[in-house]
């Protein structure tokens, strides 16, 4: 392939180069190679396919699984979904799942499958993911991925569509940024602690708008299962994805994976392709961080965002000491997380530890929690999970608990205490039975830290799988360089050749099952309306009362959270928008001095919110949405995050950023409860009583798509034989790429049970 431009390139440059279908005016049209479905984010998106009557174009370049709504239970007696999963919403998305991937052809992992998984552990696994492709998936966390130099982010559900529909999606280029680790990591700290160090420095909003290369020495020492975690969480650092160049590490991983190139001619030619993928001496980079290794001790959370992290030597902090900007979201994450500034970490106490999510649910997480609770009974610590605490394992996949249980793993956690469960996303968002409840303390290895993200009044610290295990064994946080010696980083002197050395023949006690009982949600009900998109609503003059906001960094789990995720539909949320913050957690009342729970602000039409990074986190298109059926159809902020923001186009809805100065003169007027209006056809906000307006601007093609209600498929469908040429091309370049392990292009495919010994091609 010859590349548009001799000028050096970044490895994000090169992967964004090779899918370009077509450019022109607007997005440019990428091609997607692999395409990643979920219960959650699709059911909506296959609805609208069955009302254009359209199919989906590349269903061997498709995979789908249900990871999200599932019980973790014991599946010995799985007859069906039907009959297996209880609770009546998440029971329906997986059916409505089912349905769908029977209908449209696609290759399934359902509950009876042992390859079923969380859609990111379950890609990479099977070499689905391959260096150099397009990853995408309704899910933020695709960024995960991108440890393997795929391009791999996520979207909502238009966007899953608009995939589904045309294997390609319109995206504009991101700012290249690389965040360079360097040096041997200090004993005790791992990948976890690497990525949330990173999160510390750069901030949530850190990478928004950019794709974050992670490069340097330390990041090459890494396994795959390393990568994957610190990748996994570019989302948290705002970024739209995360990248590692592949190396001999990454071809090591994937050679002889079920959907890896074939050995022979085929993966030669792949890994000849792979090994040009690094960035060239000389490429810029907009935006450099140095990070020193040695600098990093192991780190966890200690408020509701991943920015809030402290060493685990270090105290809560106090408000006092952040920038008058900060400390009111300083002071109410305290306030929710029960804890006072100046307490040790190590002093403050929990209820439950949570292992798992598509962040630490892989075998080498699964070693890890072993090798703690080895070494702790060793070196003469605790053996077994502390009194009162309730410790579960969640497996990220079928094949990983497999492979956990053939190493005797499974036997060591049920010895020490643990609940060995079946692989889901679990407790990670808890939208399946397994939460915390109110005021409950976890120690966690999953991602998002935010109010009510593993339950409505929960508290979620986020570590590392050592640390999660050295907090179940003792109670308290712990550092886990006291329980592992000086040599945590490694097998705390151990040696550990095979797990099976450390299995006595026990009695392994019975573990407490995990609560099932619903928490007190105290879920609003939802007026379901109509099914899918009916196209979009022009966008020209919006007037209207606006809605005063101040906190930075509102995720899309406090506009709308995981218990209303579970709806078939895309309206029908308005009541639910705001939830932990509009009603009380406990009693579901309105609460009274909430905004839109006053008047006139109850009839909001716009918002305006003066802190930054609105939108950010989960790629959950249910946030717009929300906002959209309470009335809402334009959001001013600082900035926003960049799957929300993309969402809010898509839906015809408008988020607006502007500065600090504009946006702090709209709040006072906002305030007032006197009414704005957003003229998009000249670009100004007017404002109440004859005040100068505030000009803006907006990308001149997403203006004109608002302004003309344009249906982004269709207009992709112009494209149609760019699309077609684009994929002759790539059959004839990277013919690996298309879908032989599932079946021949365009054929109908059936997931077909895992046999033993499973070798590739076995589909
Ligand atoms: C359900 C899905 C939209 C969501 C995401 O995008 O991340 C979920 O996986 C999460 O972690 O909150
Ligand atoms: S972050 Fe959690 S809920 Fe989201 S995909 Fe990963 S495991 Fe599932």
């Amino acid at each position: 392939m010859p590349a548009p431009t001799s000028a050096p390139r970044t490895l994000y440059d090169k992967v964004f180069d090779d899918h370009v279908v077509y450019s022109g005016e607007g997005d440019t049209l990428l091609y997607i190679d692999r395409h990643l479905v979920h219960e959650v984010t699709s059911p909506q998106a296959f609805e609208g396919l069955r009302n254009a009557g359209r199919k989906v174009r590349r269903p061997d370049c498709t995979l789908v699984t249900v990871d999200h709504n599932i019980p973790t239970v014991s599946r010995k007696n799985f007859k069906s979904v039907s009959t297996f999963i209880g609770e009546t919403d998440s029971r329906a998305q997986v059916v409505a799942l089912e349905d769908n991937v029977k209908e449209f052809g696609l290759t399934y992992f359902g509950m009876d499958d042992k390859r079923q998984g969380i859609v990111h552990i379950i890609g990479p696994e099977q070499g689905f993911t391959l260096p150099g492709t397009t990853v995408c998936c309704g899910d933020s966390h695709t960024s995960t991925h991108g440890a393997f130099g795929a391009l791999a982010f996520g979207i909502g559900t238009s966007e899953v569509e608009h995939i589904l529909a045309t294997q390609t999606l319109p995206q504009a280029k991101s700012k290249n940024m690389r965040i360079n680790v360097e040096g041997k990591l200090p004993e005790g700290v791992g990948s976890k602690d690497v990525v949330l160090h990173i999160i510390g420095v750069i901030g949530t909003a850190g990478g928004t708008g950019c794709v974050i290369e992670f490069a340097g020495s330390t990041i090459r020492e890494l396994s795959m299962e390393a990568r994957m975690s610190i990748c996994n969480m570019s989302i948290e650092g705002g970024a739209r994805a995360g990248m590692i160049a592949p190396d001999e590490i990454t071809f090591e991983y994937l050679k002889g994976r079920p959907l890896s190139p074939r050995e022979g001619e085929e993966w030669d030619s792949a890994v000849a392709y792979w090994k040009t993928l690094k960035t060239d001496p000389g490429a810029k980079y907009d935006i450099e961080v140095e990070i020193k290794a040695e600098d990093i001790i192991p780190t966890l959370t200690w408020g509701t965002s991943p920015q809030d992290v402290v060493p685990i030597n270090g105290v809560v902090p106090n408000p006092a000491d952040f920038p008058e900007s900060k400390r009111g979201n300083v002071i109410r994450s305290l306030e929710y997380m029960g804890l006072t500034a100046g307490t040790p970490m190590e002093k403050i106490k929990i209820d439950k530890a949570f292992f798992g999510s598509c962040t630490n649910g892989r075998i080498e997480d699964m070693r890890s929690a072993a090798r703690v609770i080895i070494a702790s009974e060793k070196n003469g610590g605790p053996s077994k999970v502390a009194e009162g605490v309730y410790a579960m394992i969640v497996p990220g996949s079928g094949l990983v608990k497999q492979q956990a249980e053939a190493e005797g793993l499974d036997v060591i956690f049920k010895k020490a205490g643990f609940d060995w469960r079946e692989a889901g996303c679990s407790m990670c968002l808890g939208m399946n039975p397994d939460q915390l409840k109110p005021g409950e303390r976890c120690a966690s290895t999953s991602n998002r830290n935010f109010e009510g993200r593993q339950g409505a009044g929960g508290r979620t610290h986020l570590m590392s799988p050592a640390m999660v295990a050295a907090a179940a064994l003792t109670g308290y946080f712990t550092d886990i360089r006291k329980i592992m010696g000086t040599r945590g980083n490694e097998d705390g002197g151990l040696k550990i050749t095979s797990y099976f050395d450390y299995l006595t023949p026990v009695e392994v006690p019975a573990v407490p099952e995990a609560p099932t009982e619903e928490t007190p949600e105290g879920k609003t009900p939802v007026k379901a309306t109509a099914a899918a998109s009916a196209g979009l609503p022009k966008f020209n003059v919006l007037r209207g009362i606006a809605a005063p906001m101040w906190e930075a960094n509102i995720d899309t789990d406090k506009i709308i959270p995981k218990q209303f995720l579970k709806t078939l539909l895309r309206t029908g949320l308005g009541s639910a928008l705001f939830w932990p913050i509009r009603y009380d957690v406990k009693t579901g009342e309105e609460l009274p001095d909430f905004v839109l729970n006053k008047e006139p602000w109850k009839h909001s039409s716009i918002l305006v919110c003066t802190g930054a990074n609105f939108g950010c986190g989960s790629s959950r298109e249910h946030a717009p949405w929300a906002l959209n059926d309470f009335g809402i159809r334009c959001i001013l902020a600082p900035s926003f995050g960049d799957i929300f923001k993309t969402n809010c186009f898509k839906n015809g809805m408008l988020p607006l950023e502007l500065p600090q100065a504009d946006l702090d003169a709209l709040y006072e007027d906002a305030s007032a409860g006197l009414e704005l209006a957003i003229d998009l056809e000249n670009q100004v906000v007017v404002r109440p009583n004859g005040k100068d307006p505030i000009p803006f601007t907006v990308d001149a093609f997403r203006r004109h798509c608002l302004i003309n209600g344009l249906d982004d498929i269709g207009l992709t469908l112009e494209h149609r034989e760019n699309i077609e040429q684009f994929e002759e091309k790539r059959t004839s370049v990277w013919p690996w790429l298309d879908g032989v392990g599932y079946a021949k292009k365009g054929q109908k495919v059936v997931a077909v049970p895992l046999k033993k010994n499973v070798k590739k091609t076995d589909w």
